[in-house]
């Protein structure tokens, strides 16, 4: 049987290393940062850690809101799902995930457009 994507993309340990660096290039990110400007950034990269964690198939430890919820009022725009989207593929590749690996998650990432862009 094949290992859970959330094996594959190294457990929790390697979920939350992804997480923090592709939250590392949102805040470099010309087309977001300033989203981020609010924010606290430690438990940002914690909440986003624990969403992948369970999104992939690890155990359920994600406690923050859903997509819509958090994102709902907050005019999200394609540009900026795009970057989004842009941070976490390289921050894949920055991790060596695998192209497989890389498809997957970018599925999993464009299902959600619709809870999160100008919602
Ligand atoms: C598939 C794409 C995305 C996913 C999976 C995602 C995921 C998340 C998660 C898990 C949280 C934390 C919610 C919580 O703690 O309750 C969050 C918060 C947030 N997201 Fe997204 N997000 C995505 C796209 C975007 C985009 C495109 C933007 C705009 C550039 C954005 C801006 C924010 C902001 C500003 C917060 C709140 C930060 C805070 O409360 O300090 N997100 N997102």
């Amino acid at each position: 049987m094949e290992l859970s994507l959330y094996e594959r993309l190294g457990g929790s340990e390697g979920i939350t290393k992804i997480a923090s660096d592709a939250l590392d290039l949102h805040l470099k990110h010309p087309a977001i940062a300033t989203r981020y400007s609010k924010s606290n950034i430690p438990e940002l990269k914690k909440a986003a850690a624990n969403f992948f964690i369970m999104g992939t198939g690890g155990p359920n430890v994600y406690e923050g809101k859903d997509m819509l919820t958090t994102h709902k009022g907050m005019n999200i725009s394609d540009v900026e799902f795009n970057a989004v989207i842009d941070d976490i593929l390289q921050a894949l590749e920055m991790n060596n995930v695998g192209q497989k690996e890389k498809e997957e998650v970018l599925f999993v990432l464009y299902s959600m457009k619709k809870e999160i862009v100008a919602v």
